[in-house]
């Protein structure tokens, strides 16, 4: 019977939801908000549910989790978000009453880091911009593209040597890269090169790689001064979060030849993506896709099951 399953209010769109109904719908109520355009209040209301009831929210990056709606819901005491990143939940109100944040691993990473390389060959070997010119192509023109650098022997600096940037690593090294990394503290277990200062490791590095979680500390970690550091050669690539790059910056750089190119999957202010980004063919841009593997949402679904489970069996 319905009354016998946990409420389970859910922040995020349908993809991995779907997943998740299909095979926790026996144990589960789901409480859709994000389709939603009601307050909170008011849509637990036209699904009959006491706020005081809803202990777990199921989320992702989609929809922010604010300190208003985490107040709304007094016996909340576990979010669990299908995402790496946390940076959409209000962490500081969270803490204040002790509710549990559960994230998710091993699978996302190793997908995003895919990305991340993937998104580095395109923008290296310029394979959208080839594409887009043998596409529109007159054919005695075939052999005017211009040239690719290798990506062998690159030096690439990694912001951000967590789950997804060791992962980062340990695929460009299979391409004789040579890596570096920034972290909040070095890593005892890597040989790579650690630079405590974003800037040093701009300049001794031909790509950076943006791996880090989004916090106060890390908001514009690539500023301007980074990507002139960076230098007209150099390549951008981001699958951690939008904001970690000063974005205006990055367009006018882009623009200006400033730096040499860039490879996105997130945005400061997604969903919208700066226009002028359009027309570059050394940019290349994804919709925020690293994460939308159907392992990966198979490998969320579990992982916020078991979090879910030892919540409240506990
Ligand atoms: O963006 C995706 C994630 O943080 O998992």
């Amino acid at each position: 019977m319905d009354s016998e399953l946990q409420p389970l209010l859910v922040l995020g769109p349908p993809a991995v939801l779907n997943i998740f109904k299909s095979q926790y719908s026996h144990k589960y109520r789901f409480l859709n908000a994000f389709s939603s355009d009601l307050p909170l209040l008011q849509f637990l209301q036209t699904q009959n549910t006491q706020p005081s009831s809803v202990r777990a929210i199921f989320c992702n990056q989609r929809q922010l989790v604010t300190a208003d709606i985490i107040c709304s819901l007094p016996s909340l005491g576990i979010i669990a978000t299908s995402t790496v990143g946390f940076d959409h939940i209000d962490t500081a109100e969270c803490r204040r009453r002790g509710i549990q944040i559960s994230t998710v691993g091993s699978q996302l990473a190793a997908d995003v880091a895919d990305m991340a390389v993937a998104l580095l060959i395109d923008v290296i070997f310029k394979i959208s911009a080839g594409d887009r010119f043998v596409k529109k192509l007159i054919p005695f023109k075939l052999w005017s593209f211009p040239s690719a650098s290798k990506l062998g022997g690159k030096r690439v600096g990694i912001i951000g040597l967590g789950r997804i940037g060791g992962e980062v690593a340990k695929r460009l090294e299979a391409f004789d890269c040579i890596i570096m990394y920034h972290s909040r503290n070095k890593n005892p277990s890597v040989s790579y090169t650690f630079y405590s200062n974003v800037v040093d490791l701009a300049s001794d590095s031909d790509v950076l790689v943006l791996c880090c979680p989004l916090t106060e500390q890390t908001k514009y970690i690539v500023n301007k001064e980074v990507m002139l550091a960076l230098g007209k050669d150099g390549i951008i690539v981001n699958v951690g979060r939008g904001a970690l790059i000063d974005e205006r910056e990055l367009v006018q750089c882009l623009m200006k030849g400033e730096i040499g190119g860039a490879g996105l999957d997130v945005f400061e202010n997604e969903p919208n993506v700066p226009k002028e980004l359009f027309s570059l063919d050394n940019v290349v841009l994804s919709p925020h896709a690293g994460a939308l593997t159907l392992d990966c949402f198979m490998d969320s679904c579990e992982q916020v099951a078991k979090s879910l489970d030892a919540f409240f069996s506990s």
